[in-house]
């Protein structure tokens, strides 16, 4: 399993991090077997997973319930769970209870916070001297896209691309161990990458990034059917599952499933009479 510091050293000596997220057992087994450097218990777990129409209906038991999940699935793999929305903003106190709560349960290598607001920073002071190592999340921050007027590419004008550098300086010093980077212009995701010292993983922010992120079921096209301009797909579960679902209804419907092959013989038949 890979260690904060061998992030650290994986920024210095440009070997790129590798992370997807994962919601369950299956996944997070197959994420694992092909040797990904850490999975991310995404809040997106209410999008791909849930249906719903955004993260913010996800609750602390959903992460809670899904983290188990995979980290039963991927037992030797750094894996992150996002705290989820209103989670960590009702008070310190709060966010705090619920943190160790959800680091606790799903025994979890660290949990990632979205936004740089002067709580989070402290936030993020409190858990990495309690001994919660927090990834932090900047740029599109899709806990608040009510707040931000929809899913925007973030930092594309000079004053909200200094705010975006400043906030990263600023998690950074707090403490986080790494920063997703979401929707950024490559230019300015490098900028920040280059001057800060943990590593930035991106989603939507370019090759510059120290490592890159991205959605379960947006690579498989797994259920999803409207993907981000920054996705690549390597695989189609949609057409794979309909055909094999179809085969499947065709062969019931044909009586040619369950053949003999499928189906348990006795050895003495006379035993009916
Ligand atoms: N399936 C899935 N994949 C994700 O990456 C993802 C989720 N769900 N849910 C939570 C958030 C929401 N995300 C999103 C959703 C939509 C866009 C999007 O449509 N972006 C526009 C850019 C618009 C602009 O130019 O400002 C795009 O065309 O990609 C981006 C991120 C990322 N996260
Ligand atoms: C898109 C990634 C970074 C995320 O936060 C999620 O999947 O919830
Ligand atoms: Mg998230």
């Amino acid at each position: 399993m890979k260690t904060t510091l061998d992030l650290l050293k994986m920024k210095k000596e440009t070997d790129r991090i590798t992370m997807i997220t994962a919601y369950d057992y299956p996944a997070a087994k197959q994420a694992e077997a092909a040797g990904i450097d850490m999975i991310l218990v995404g809040d997106s777990l209410g999008n791909v997973v849930l249906g719903y129409d955004s993260t913010v209906q996800v609750k602390l038991e959903d992460m809670i319930h899904h983290g188990k999940a995979v980290r039963r699935g991927a037992p030797n793999t750094f894996v992150v769970v996002d705290m989820p929305f209103m989670s960590y903003h009702v008070s310190l106190e709060e966010s705090l209870k619920n943190a160790a709560a959800l680091f606790q349960e799903t025994n979890a290598q660290a949990l990632k916070i979205e936004g740089g607001s002067k709580e989070n920073i402290t936030l993020i002071k409190r858990l990495q001297d309690a001994g919660i190592p927090i990834v932090a999340h900047l740029g599109l921050t899709p806990q608040t896209f009510n707040v931000l007027g929809g899913y925007k590419v973030q930092g594309r004008d000079k004053e909200t691309a200094k705010q975006l550098t400043e906030d990263a300086k600023a998690v950074a010093s707090a403490g986080a161990i790494a920063l997703v980077l979401e929707c950024v212009p490559l230019e300015l995701a490098e900028v920040i990458t280059n001057e800060i010292d943990i590593p930035t993983i991106g989603i939507g922010a370019g090759v510059h990034c120290d490592g890159q992120v991205l959605v379960y079921h947006d690579v498989m096209q797994y259920g999803v059917d409207r993907l981000p301009k920054f996705v690549k797909t390597y695989a189609d579960f949609n057409g794979a599952g309909v055909e094999a679902i179809t085969n499947y209804v065709n062969d019931v419907k044909g009586g040619t499933f369950p053949s003999e092959e499928y189906s348990f013989l006795l050895k003495d038949r006379s035993i009916l009479e």
